[in-house]
């Protein structure tokens, strides 16, 4: 069964992973990626129009890659950017350059959620330390009018993973794809109603200390 954790203890479980073991980064999220994506692929989803919603951390660098994922898969897939661009990190720059070449269409319009059939939440994950506002309230909000089926990468945007507790205001998920572990707010009230089904993909080649 999986071991469910807080995020410092996530936090420190990742560093110990990159630096110790020396599993670059980058590895980590293609693992993670490759996991969602055959989540996806297994659930027989409409992939007509999936709408991957990205933040500029790493749970955004997550998203990235599915999208990338997904149209090798032959899926028709959009990207809309949530958040200050220069806070990007080094891993979703990368993961943004491969999406480019891959032609993969990018706005930071939120109507592009109207006719999705799938959405890819990936905003905030474990890295979120405070409440929503602002552009990220707003693109939390417009997930959570649409009917899409939505699938959270690692945690539902806006949620904190230790309490289950939306910080403002927190997706909600169909399903949650939780990377390496399951989180303790994931079992609470009302995290339950946020995360939705909770698969763990937990073949990610990493050490269980
Ligand atoms: N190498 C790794 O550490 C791995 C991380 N992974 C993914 O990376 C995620 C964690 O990534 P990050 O640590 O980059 O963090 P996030 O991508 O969750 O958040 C990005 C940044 O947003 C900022 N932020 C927090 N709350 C905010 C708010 N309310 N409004 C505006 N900005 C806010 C913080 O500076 C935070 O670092 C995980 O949930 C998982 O999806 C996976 O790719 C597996 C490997
Ligand atoms: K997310």
């Amino acid at each position: 069964m999986a071991k469910t954790l807080t995020t410092k203890e996530m936090k420190k479980f990742d560093k110990f992973t990159i630096e110790k073991i020396g599993i670059p980064s980058i590895v980590l999220m293609e693992r993670a990626s490759l996991a969602i994506r055959d989540i996806v692929l297994k659930r027989h989803y409409d992939l007509s129009n999936v709408v991957v919603v990205a933040g500029y951390g790493n749970n955004g660098g997550d998203g990235l890659a599915v999208a990338r994922l997904l149209k090798i898969e032959r899926a028709n897939v959009t990207i809309i950017n949530v958040g200050n661009s220069k806070h990007e990190s080094s891993e979703r720059a990368t993961q943004r350059k491969i999406c480019n070449y891959y032609k993969i269409p990018t706005t930071d319009d939120l109507s592009a959620l109207n006719d999705a059939t799938l959405i890819v939440d990936a905003i905030f994950g474990v890295g979120i330390d405070r409440p929503v506002a602002g552009e990220y309230l707003e693109a939390i909000q417009a997930i959570n009018q649409t009917t899409a089926t939505t699938v959270a990468v690692d945690v539902p945007s806006g949620l904190n993973s230790d309490t289950g507790t939306p910080l403002n205001e927190a997706v909600r998920a169909d399903l949650t794809v939780a990377i390496a572990f399951n989180k303790l707010g994931f079992g609470t009230n009302p995290g339950k109603e946020h995360v939705g089904e909770v698969v763990v993909a937990d073949d990610m080649g990493v050490y269980y200390f």
